[in-house]
């Protein structure tokens, strides 16, 4: 495909986490839990205030758009609000929608629904106004909160509300996702370039369909390597290769395997510890060095989220690896 074609084509393109969006509760892949208690809700058409926490990419956002066209048909939009609780100007203007959209009047249905994204963002006192305003409108209006870690969000919230955890999706719910809509958008899609997908996506199915997405542009073949270049995702291989030199103590190669990956590939270093941490107990190298390792991914995860230089923090983290040999 010419340049100029691969860019129309992207232009072209509508983004296809929001055209593969599932529409019901019975297309969200995997969560069959999760989904089996959100339908008897919809068949009984009684909602109580939701908390929904897990990953990013996993379908909270999903399922709740799902209740809605569930419950309210084509008119599903009049009767939910979606709003960010990290949205820049506050929990106040916030709170005026949630007042404002809670007043409205409205035929023909007992409640509508709020959807507060990121409810985690809010400060503990800021949550504390939620709560008032849940149990203010609590007769004609239902909460559903999302967040990442369900820890942040407050005892009186917790109780009020459902709690339903979501958990990475597993790779084979993401593996068919992927492959249908492959299918679906007539890519050739390799084993290798499926593996790759599922293997940078961790369980974030938005990650996948968006890699996927990226790397069909530049050309219909979608392979390993493109999805590596594109997802900046280091190959598990070259993880595994730079932590096995540390370990048989040359720490010049496994440096120079860091440094390309860093400089070269230019994967973050943040990426690389996750990656790290995610494949250690697929290396062959025991137990003890194991856990050595995972001491060491965990002190240099903490001091690079803190803020310190991660070229250094690797650096130093790969050579005390190497000098324990
Ligand atoms: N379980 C799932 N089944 C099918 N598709 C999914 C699923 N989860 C996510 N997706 C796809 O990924 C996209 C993003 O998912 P969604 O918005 O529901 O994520 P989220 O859990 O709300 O994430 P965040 O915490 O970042 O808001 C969806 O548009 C959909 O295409």
């Amino acid at each position: 495909m010419s340049e100029a074609e691969s860019e129309s084509r992207a232009g072209r393109e509508e983004v296809w986490i929001e055209k593969y969006r599932p529409q019901t509760l019975d297309d969200v892949m995997g969560h069959e839990n999760i989904v089996g208690r959100l339908k008897s809700y919809v068949s009984r058409n009684d909602l109580s205030h939701m908390l929904f926490s897990g990953p990013a990419g996993t379908g909270k956002t999903t399922c709740a758009t799902a209740i809605a066209r569930e419950l309210y048909g084509d008119d599903w939009r009049e009767h939910f609000l979606e709003l960010n609780a990290s949205d820049e100007r506050g929990i106040d203007v916030v709170r005026d929608r949630i007042k404002n959209f809670a007043r409205t009047s409205f035929g023909g249905v007992e409640y509508r629904i709020i959807f507060l994204d990121e409810a985690d963002a809010l400060t503990s006192d800021a949550q504390s106004a939620l709560r008032r305003t849940m149990e203010q409108f609590s007769n004609n209006v239902r909460f559903i909160l999302s967040c990442n870690y369900s820890s942040q969000i407050i005892d009186p919230i917790q109780s009020r509300c459902a709690v339903f955890r979501f958990s990475p999706l597993a790779d084979d719910a993401v593996a068919e996702e992927i492959r249908n809509i492959a299918a679906e958008e007539d890519i050739e899609l390799t084993e290798d370039g499926l593996d790759a997908l599922v293997y940078a996506a961790d369980g974030d199915m938005r990650k996948a369909i968006n890699g996927l997405q990226a790397a069909s542009v530049s050309g219909d073949t979608v392979d390993e390597s493109a999805v590596y270049a594109i997802t900046s995702t280091a190959r598990p291989e070259e993880i595994r290769t730079m932590v096995q030199s540390a370990l048989d103590g040359d720490f010049t190669a496994s440096r120079a395997t860091l440094d390309r990956l860093l400089t070269e590939e230019g994967i973050a270093g943040g990426d690389i510890i996750d990656q790290l941490h995610r494949s250690i107990w697929e290396f062959d190298i025991g137990d003890d060095a194991a856990v050595r390792v995972l001491e060491r991914i965990g002190e240099t995860d903490y001091r690079i989220t803190r803020g310190a230089n991660e070229r250094v923090q690797l650096e130093a983290m790969l050579a005390s690896l190497a000098q324990d040999e």
